[in-house]
């Protein structure tokens, strides 16, 4: 870290009240403080010496609070940034904070918040913004993968964690998007507070207000003491929102307000709590479709999506396959007391590399998990994985009874030599999946768990190799306790 910079702050405003009482607020809390009224005096100010953070309101004189943003960014400055923008307009803070703005304030501004976000902002710096090298190991160390797609996704997160900026990580499910933002909590300044996560289809409608931002003893039925919800639970830290697509609508409007107001209040108080959460989501929706369809708040879209990292599913990266297998399998013998831990056969890894993996990297740990509690010795075989052979086989795909293969006998090796090869690989294998899937919920009367218990499926798995493949949900009563 750069000690000219320890404590120095350079406020920037064209107001002399408002410069004097950032400057007293910021004095008060201890800080040395520099003014300028322009962003040629910040130009200045910031040649003569470093700062830890710049403070500056969006309208100047001669320029733009934009035009400092983008000066620290060209220079590759280590300050930090704090953007004071208009009331009610969004778009400048967004705009703002993709410019790499570490966070902005709204006027008029409320100086509970001012101190804040400026103490955010002083806190510990961020390896990336102290001039470290970027961490090729450490918080991001779990994200297994060199291919190109991983590789922008390791870039995007560590750029990502030097701000406050909402993050919304889009992807497949199981295609790693929580350990993303892991790993853009650990990299950040917050890395020492705590890193909430929440499923937010996996909560009750009737919950979710609760849930989010706690409750007050007597609040209703059962509320017989105050409780923090996740908002509180998260403060100085990072909150999660993993599946923000399931958000029914009425709770995106409660969390647009309290990312707006930066204050939550809990059910049954009367009094609003300054809220000091980093928020990033993820989804595998479409939100911009969903928006379109009236599904998602738009408003609340434009929030959360200001830096978006898309994560490639596994079978766009399947250079990444063979790193990703060894870093579970170590995890996986390490958890279950295994010394060393199992390697792949190569025959192993060919028939892994020639799967789909439809329910992406989560489906190779589940996989990767029974292989290990199968395999005899040090080695995990073909048949250790028990991938579906019917997956490209005969036996479900004609008429016959499956039985007319000799149990074992690999399917594939049946159909090899007759059938001509497809001219697309993943296409043709996706048609004889749904056609099985189809097959099989047709035998058990539309019943997803009886017609995936048959081909060795979990519900979970079902469902969304049903969703990726466009299998129609006409199905009844087989839900209870699926979770
Ligand atoms: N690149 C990777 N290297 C090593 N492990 C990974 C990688 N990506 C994902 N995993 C592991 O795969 C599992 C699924 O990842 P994760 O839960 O982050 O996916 P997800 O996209 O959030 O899934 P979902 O959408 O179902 O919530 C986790 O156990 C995670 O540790």
């Amino acid at each position: 870290m750069n000690d000219a910079a320890a404590g120095r702050v350079l406020v920037v405003d064209d107001e002399p009240d408002l410069l004097t009482l950032y400057e007293l607020t910021l004095l008060r809390e201890g800080h040395s403080v520099e003014t300028a009224s322009t962003v040629g005096e910040a130009l200045e100010a910031l040649a003569q010496s470093p700062f830890r953070l710049v403070i500056t309101d969006m309208r100047l004189p001669d320029g733009s609070g934009m035009d400092l943003l983008r000066w620290l960014e060209k220079q590759r400055r280590n300050e930090k940034a704090i953007v004071v923008t208009a009331f009610g307009s969004a778009e400048n803070a967004v705009e703002a904070l993709k410019v790499g703005a570490f966070d902005y304030l709204t006027k008029p501004v409320d100086l509970r918040q001012f101190r804040t976000v400026v103490a955010s902002a002083m806190g510990r710096v961020a390896p990336a913004a102290a001039g470290a090298v970027p961490s090729r190991g450490g918080p991001l160390q779990r994200l297994a993968g060199r291919s190109g797609g991983m590789q922008q996704v390791r870039e995007l997160v560590e750029k990502v964690a030097r701000s406050m900026a909402p993050v919304l990580v889009h992807g497949e499910s199981g295609t790693g998007k929580e350990l993303v933002a892991r790993g853009i909590h650990d990299s950040s300044a917050r890395a020492s507070g705590p890193f909430v996560a929440v499923n937010c289809g996996a909560i009750p409608e009737a919950l979710l207000e609760a849930e989010f931002f706690g409750y007050r003893k007597g609040a209703f039925t059962g509320a017989t003491e105050d409780r923090e919800g996740f908002f509180q639970a998260a403060a100085g830290g990072t909150l999660f929102l993993d599946e923000i697509g399931d958000l029914p609508l009425a709770m995106q409007s409660k969390l647009l307000r309290v990312i707006q107001e930066r204050a939550v209040r809990p059910v049954g108080a009367t009094a609003e709590q300054p809220t000091n959460v980093r928020l990033v989501s993820a989804t595998h929706k479409d939100l911009a479709q969903e928006v379109a369809q009236g599904r998602f708040r738009q408003d609340l879209f434009y929030r959360l999506n200001v830096i978006r990292i898309p994560v490639p599913p596994l079978r766009e990266r399947m250079e990444d396959l063979g790193l990703i297998c060894d870093v579970l399998l170590e995890r996986i013998a390490a958890e279950a007391g295994v010394s060393p831990a199992p390697v792949l056969a190569l025959a192993a890894r060919e028939r892994l590399a020639s799967y789909a993996f439809p329910g992406n990297v989560r489906e190779l740990e589940n996989l990767l998990h029974r292989a290990v509690a199968l395999s005899a010795g040090d080695e995990i075989t073909p048949l250790d994985l028990g991938l579906p052979e019917q997956l490209v086989g005969r036996s479900l795909l004609d008429d016959e009874p499956e039985t007319s293969a000799p149990a074992g006998t690999p399917a594939v090796v049946a159909t090899a030599h007759d059938e001509s090869l497809p001219g697309d690989l993943a296409r043709h294998l996706d048609d004889v999946e749904r056609r099985i899937l189809e097959r099989a919920l047709h035998q058990h009367g539309f019943n997803r768990t009886a017609a995936g218990a048959r081909l060795g499926l979990s519900l979970r798995q079902m469902r969304y190799r049903m969703a990726r493949l466009g299998i129609s949900e006409n199905v009844a009563g087989d839900e209870a306790g699926e979770r």
